[in-house]
């Protein structure tokens, strides 16, 4: 039954250029297994619903903005649930762990998997991994029953502890194996989903009846592929009372500079959004547009305007921004968190600081600048409505899929409509913000900062990143400006 050799992506090619990246299943490596009538079908609430299951042959295609001669292009696995399935519910053993930086709505997923696994298909048996991938081998685990996590969703963090590092894949494998689990469903970002792939390979190694799943988490939504990470809007909205406050306190003295750091490590999604929701905002920095301070076109030659022509401006900042001009005056570069993250310089006391000392220096005018990092703020509150009914989805969609056989997937919404995603497409690269595309032109339309490009560098930027601005042709609020740098496209 174990095979050694490693997993190759399953394509399945149709007519039309069309493409399905499958995901795969535990028959692929466990021939014969049984399978079971989906106990869906007696249950009163889903009975009613018309076509309650999912086509075998479903699929989300990854693009939808199409031209008339376009090839079909890549599709994924439509996620939900489906007429069989590989596991009787009281054979169900499964686990949950969360892993890396906080997130609003983990616990909204946890509670929904817990719920999903109870109340749809009738498994009784799921447990905690307590403090993330580490946990599997050094700490306790928690039993998760519908009564336990009832009230959690209202909470923020997560009620299992996460943790950065500690990733021994065959530590964590054996305990899998030990405890008897055969469901493990693992919330993460980018760095998770990496340790939940090479886990599944090592389990399909093994030839272990053992379904992995994986929820992807990001605060930062720089998953590629899927629409947008839970805990994103959450983040924004959030985000929104610190860019209040700081236009509150700007607004109140001569010369106000407010200054707002926001998450953000490679890409500026946070700053973007929550500048473009808030109206307030002056200039918005990012780590994906470089940016200068002096000179003409800088960025004190445009806070020396705003401050002429309107009395205040405010600034925020993605934590991620500038960080090569911080590396040019600040040293010990290079340092990484447990789970190889490279740790970032303080941008936002960094920038305050610069401003100061410009003003101070050229005594032109007198300046007055409050600095608010709400950092862990906008991560540790409990999510609200909309990613809670999110976060629903993903664990239910997680749910039905592990109980349908399939595996080494991550789950999420591709162009609105849930999907099964193979692990390798989620880990291969990020996805960030385009600044030659017309989201960020709206944002510099809203701000009216400088962008900070000569003619050369968008020509360059743009030849770089053709594909998909040239699809780009309607206006609708999309992510269709996000593109992961590192895949190439090939519609
Ligand atoms: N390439 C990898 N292989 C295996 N495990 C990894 C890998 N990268 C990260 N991890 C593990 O995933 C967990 C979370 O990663 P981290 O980068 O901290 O957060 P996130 O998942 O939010 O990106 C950590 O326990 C880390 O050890
Ligand atoms: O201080 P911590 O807990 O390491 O987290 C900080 C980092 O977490 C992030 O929110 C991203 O976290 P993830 O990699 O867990 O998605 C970054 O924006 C931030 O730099
Ligand atoms: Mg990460």
């Amino acid at each position: 039954m174990g095979t050694s050799d490693s997993y190759k992506p399953k394509t399945v090619t149709g007519s039309a250029g069309y493409v399905l990246e499958d995901v795969p299943h535990l028959i692929d490596y466990i021939p014969d297994l049984p399978t079971y009538t989906n106990p869906l079908q007696d249950n009163p609430s889903y009975s009613v619903v018309k076509q309650y299951f999912v086509n075998a042959d479903d699929s989300v295609a990854q693009k939808i903005v199409v031209h008339k001669d376009s090839p079909r292009g890549t599709h994924f696995r439509r996620a939900g649930p489906r007429q069989k399935v590989y596991f009787e519910p009281d054979d169900v053993h499964a686990c949950i762990v969360t892993c890396g930086g906080l997130c609003p709505g983990l616990n909204t997923v946890i509670r929904e998997i817990v719920c999903g696994l109870y109340h749809m298909y009738g498994v009784k048996k799921v447990l905690g991994i307590d403090g993330g991938y580490r946990g599997f081998y050094a700490r306790n685990t928690v039993t998760l029953t519908p009564k336990v996590v009832n009230d959690i969703h209202k909470r923020g963090g997560t009620i299992l502890g996460s943790s950065r590092g500690g990733h021994d894949t065959n530590k964590i494998v054996d305990s899998i194996q030990d405890r008897g689990i055969n469901q493990v469903y693992i919330i993460g970002g980018d760095g998770t989903q990496r340790g939940a792939s090479v886990i599944f390979e090592e389990i399909r190694r093994r030839g272990l009846k053992v379904a992995v799943a994986g929820i992807p988490k990001t605060i930062d939504n720089d998953i590629p592929v899927i629409d947008r990470s839970f805990g994103f809007d959450t983040a924004v909205e959030e985000a929104q009372r610190a860019i209040n406050a700081a236009h509150v306190e700007a607004e109140s003295v001569e010369n106000g500079i407010g200054v707002v750091k926001l998450m953000g490590r490679y890409s500026g999604f946070i700053a973007m959004y929550a500048t473009l929701a808030s109206r307030d905002v002056d200039c918005c920095l990012i780590p994906e547009s470089p940016f200068y301070l002096e000179g003409p076109g800088g960025l004190f030659e445009y806070i020396e305007k705003r401050l002429k022509e309107n009395g205040h401006m405010v600034l925020v900042i993605a934590e991620g921004a500038g960080q090569d001009l911080l590396s040019e005056s600040i040293q010990s570069m290079g340092k990484q968190d447990a789970s190889g993250n490279k740790l970032l310089q303080d941008v936002g006391l960094w920038i305050s600081q610069k401003i100061k000392d410009h003003f101070s220096k050229q005594n032109k005018m007198v300046m007055n600048l409050k600095y608010i990092d709400p950092t862990y703020m906008i991560r540790a509150v409990p999510s609200n409505a909309s990613d809670n009914v999110y976060c629903t989805l993903l664990a239910h969609s997680a749910v039905h899929g592990a109980m349908a056989g399939y595996t080494g997937f991550t789950v999420g919404p591709v162009n609105g409509r849930h999907a099964y995603i193979p692990f390798y497409r989620i880990i291969e690269g990020q996805k960030y913000v385009v600044i030659t595309d017309r989201m960020w032109a709206r944002l510099l339309s809203s701000t009216n900062q400088p962008s900070f490009l000569s003619a050369k560098d968008v020509i360059e930027d743009k030849s770089e990143d053709e594909p998909p601005t040239q699809i780009l042709d309607d206006e609708q609020y999309s992510d269709d400006n996000m593109v992961n740098k590192d895949v190439s496209y090939t519609f």
